[in-house]
């Protein structure tokens, strides 16, 4: 019932989740249609950014024809893919830079094997038999293409070779294949070209796509002489290269622009099309239905004029690092490609259920960028999570470029609050006192594998968080299963995913989760207060009805049994109907979370309980006892006897009745009329308790026992009943602070504040100072005394015991185990800001070292660190 989270775990980029939902298929005309696989088709906002190297649009072809994605041919479903979104938007951009179908694509390659994409080393390949006729000699040619793509930065590092070079106007060879360097020419690159998304020209169904230059020549295909294919290059005349090198550096983005707007060099693939997790079985072998077809249409890239395949040595690195990093901190997901080429059919390497062996010597072609925008808000909704103490976390698959980017948008990572980013591999290599130490500050975890995602769920649960997952993916399965609310998307998660959760986001909105956490926590404040109010009257009820009978000497109750059965049903039924309706509201959201095992009844609701039910009874007692005398009343005369009586009990009455406004507010907020008249309901019970009680004290004599009061009478039972507003405020002032000596269980039910607290960029350089001048002073020393930060609680004790443990270290020295572990943490913390490329944190194992913000004039102490 308690929906309560101190954390948030986000998996994948909260862009995605954010998706909005909108549902093509289900618009009225596609009724004929099967509904895809997964019931669903999702709307997606994708752009794939300039492909590094354009040489040859056939170039994806052999992977993205065995891709998870699908041409949706709904009738409605023109210009668009289902499937993989990354997968589709790859698609869209070959379609749209006038590949053909890629039906075509698919019937014309023969596949022998796929080994599909895997979270866990983030890449995909396609082996890909091709038959070749030489058109000089005409001779045929067999042999196997093995296309990778998949993390960019870990595909560079098996490849050994790259294409480079440029393109000439004119026609390209069709026929020569799998050309070898020495076969090849390079030509000098043109430093200024670069490529934008051409409308399709073409009238041809054969349609040549088309580079075209920034100068604004228009897509006139140059194709010469060349014999039409479907997958011959051609450029605009007038230009006669396109440096595919140079490409990858032009228009950096302008500061504060919008990205992608004005800028030619965008290829603005498909702004909706359509999303379908594929039915297509991956990883079976896979056979082409007619190998010839593989002889008419493919024109290898490296054979083309100008294309030559270069040793990828550390220049060439570097520019591939260079794209890459150009594209992530656009917040673009990077998708590398490479391909090798093998001549003879290896049954070992080609039939091996892991590519490992043959992902090796690859031949680097190009990075793929691709946006996905963030959603509306995103940005509110993790505002409104950190004001509700819920700490958010992005964990994604993407490169840690792309996820800063990302993450920073969004308002997740916050460098200047102490925020942590990491890698996978780095995060799966700290020990667990590391975890303790970086985990509470780890804002986002990129590359990450989903184990990576459970183990950090695993390590919060550890450590008493409450812990929610958002996850689409199989990959995020584990995680969702783990954490104590799965969140899954309902449009564009898997059936994995789904099952895998414990919740289904209908709209993959974000926001819905900041709702969902609304509602359970006004679910929760309902029992709460339905609770301090019914032990109230109990408690009350119960004590005057002993001590009146046991004092009587007809052992007769103030209280008959008649006028029990009314209070009892003020206090359940009436009362659930008032308190339990009040709406869910942003103030839910502008407190800390409950704990994990925090009290159902917090101690101050016990104050409000027992303050009042103490007020309750005295009062009752007091007139039962005193009020003959008090007002003039003759207690043995029946009649006025039955007055006094009837006095103590519409007295109990009325206090109950305020005591229920009183119980609408659970905190030690001192107006109990805050927002009172949102609650109708409330409103009108309140109304009617009042109404009957008069009813049945005027008129329901008989049997509820009771006598018609005058004016003084019904005056004093409403004034009484009216201290129930002034003690709550007396309660209220009672600091909680004195009952400290009871245990923690009854006093803390909320996860305190200073937990979700971070230090300043100031102290944290303070800190990591200390600690390295102390690492300093350590390292001169042969035998290995601890330090004073490895004295700490939170390095010495490997996990938290308790909620209350767990906080003190935390806010004790969280930081200085990282400064032990990375002993140059201070000095590259430092020297980033001194440095010329000073605006990128430096990496140090794994961890971003925050940027420290520019020393303030004001504040002296921060220039003397730097000192
Ligand atoms: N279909 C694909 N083919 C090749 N590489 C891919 C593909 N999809 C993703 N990648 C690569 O893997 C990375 C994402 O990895 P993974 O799918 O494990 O992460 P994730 O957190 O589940 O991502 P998301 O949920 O955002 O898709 C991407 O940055 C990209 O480099
Ligand atoms: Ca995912």
């Amino acid at each position: 019932m308690a929906l309560v989270h101190e954390a948030i775990v986000l998996n994948s980029t909260a862009t995605e989740i954010a998706a909005k939902a909108n549902d093509p298929t289900k618009s009225a005309g596609d009724q004929s249609q099967p509904e895809p696989k997964n019931g669903v088709v999702s709307r997606f906002m994708g752009r794939v950014r300039r492909f590094f190297h354009r040489s040859d649009p056939t170039l994806p072809y052999g992977t993205l024809s065995q891709s998870g994605a699908n041409e949706d041919t709904t009738p409605k479903g023109t210009d668009a893919f289902v499937g993989s979104k990354t997968e589709a938007a790859l698609m869209q951009w070959s379609k749209d830079s006038g590949a053909p179908e890629l039906e075509s694509i698919r019937n014309s390659v023969e596949i022998v094997q796929v080994w599909p994409f895997s979270s866990a080393n983030k890449r995909m390949s396609t082996l890909v038999k091709y038959v070749r006729k030489d058109s000089d000699t005409g001779n045929s040619r067999t042999f196997w293409r093995l296309y990778v793509k998949g993390a960019p930065e870990i595909i560079v590092q098996d490849c050994s070779l790259m294409l480079h070079g440029s393109y000439h106007a004119g026609p390209p060879s069709p026929m020569s294949v799998g050309g070898s360097p020495s076969e090849l020419s390079t030509v000098p690159p043109s430093p200024t070209a670069s490529v934008s998304r051409t409308p399709q020209t073409q009238p041809d169904s054969q349609s040549v796509p088309l580079l075209v230059l920034p100068d604004g020549s228009s897509g006139t295909p140059a194709t010469g002489t060349a014999r039409p294919s479907p997958l011959t290059l051609a450029i605009p005349s007038g230009s006669d290269s396109v440096d595919t090198r140079s490409a990858i550096s032009l228009s950096p983005p302008s500061p504060g622009a919008p990205f992608g707007r004005g800028s030619d060099d965008l290829l603005n693939v498909g702004s909706a099309y359509h999303l379908q997790t594929p039915g297509t079985p991956m990883g079976s072998r896979v056979t082409s239905p007619s190998p010839s077809t593989s002889e008419q249409s493919f024109v290898f890239p490296a054979s083309s004029p100008g294309i030559s395949v270069v040793p990828l040595g550390h220049d060439q690195l570097d520019e591939v690092n260079h794209a890459i990093l150009e594209y992530s901190n656009r917040s673009l997901r990077t998708i590398g490609l490479a391909y090798r080429e093998f001549d003879a059919y290896d049954a070992t390497l080609f039939e091996a259920d892991k590519d490992d062996e043959l992902v090796k010597d690859l031949t680097w072609l190009g990075v793929f960028g691709i946006e996905d925008p963030l959603r509306p808000g995103v940005i509110e909704s993790v505002e409104m999570c950190k004001n509700a103490g819920v700490m958010v976390r992005m964990v994604t698959g993407d490169n840690v470029h792309t996820a800063r980017a990302i993450a920073t948008q969004c308002g997740i990572y916050k460098p200047e609050e102490g925020g942590l980013i990491m890698e996978g591999p780095h995060f799966r290599a700290l020990s667990e006192e590391e975890k303790n130490a970086v985990i509470p500050r780890l804002q986002v975890l990129a590359r990450s594998s989903p184990d990576d995602k459970k183990s950090l769920v695993d390590w919060l649960r550890n450590a008493k968080q409450v812990v929610a997952v958002t996850g689409d993916g199989t990959n995020d399965g584990p995680a969702l299963k783990a954490a104590d609310i799965g969140f899954s998307m309902g449009i564009s998660g898997t059936e994995v995913a789904k099952e895998a959760s414990s919740i289904i986001l209908m709209d993959d909105n974000f926001a819905s989760i900041v709702k969902a956490m609304m509602w359970g926590r006004c679910v929760n404040d309902a029992v709460r207060k339905f609770l301090q109010f019914q032990l109230t009257v109990n408690v009350t009820a119960v004590l005057l009805a002993f001590i009146t009978a046991v004092s009587d000497s007809n052992q007769a109750s103030v209280l008959t049994a008649v006028q029990l059965l009314w209070v009892n049903l003020i206090m359940d039924t009436l009362a659930a109907l008032a308190l339990a309706t009040d709406p869910p509201n942003v103030e839910l959201l502008q407190r800390p979370p409950d704990k994990r095992n925090g009290p159902l009844i917090t101690l101050s609701m016990w104050k409000m309980i027992l303050g009042q039910a103490m007020l309750q009874t005295v009062v009752c007692l007091v007139l039962y006892y005193k009020g003959g005398d008090i007002f003039g009343l003759d207690t043995n005369d029946q009649y006025e006897n039955m007055q006094l009586r009837t006095l103590v009990f519409n007295t109990f009455v009325f206090l109950q009745i305020f005591n229920e406004i009183n119980a609408r507010v659970l905190n030690n907020q001192m107006n109990v009329f805050h927002r009172i008249t949102k609650n109708h309901f409330f409103m009108g019970i309140f109304v009617l308790i009042l109404v009957l009680q008069v009813i049945i004290v005027e008129v329901g004599g008989v049997a509820f026992k009771t006598e018609s009061q005058n004016w003084k009478l019904w005056l004093t039972a409403v004034i009484l009943g009216l201290l129930a507003l002034p003690m709550a405020v007396v309660v209220k002032l009672v600091p909680n602070g004195w009952f400290d000596w009871l245990p923690t269980s009854v006093t803390e039910n909320y996860y305190q504040p200073e937990d979700l607290t971070w230090k300043s960029p100031k102290d944290i350089i303070q800190q990591e100072f200390n600690s390295h001048a102390m690492f300093k002073d350590t390292r001169s020393i042969s035998s290995h005394d601890p330090t004073p930060a490895e004295k700490s609680p939170s390095v010495t004790d490997k996990t938290p015991k308790t909620g209350r443990s767990y906080r003190r270290h935390k806010s004790s020295a969280g930081l200085t185990p990282v400064a032990m572990m990375v002993p140059a943490l201070t000095m590259s913390a430092v020297g980033v800001h001194n440095s010329a490329e000073g605006t990128q944190p430096r990496l140090v194992d794994g961890v971003f070292i925050p940027i420290p913000r520019s020393p303030s004039v004001e504040d002296p102490s921060e220039t003397d660190i730097k000192k």
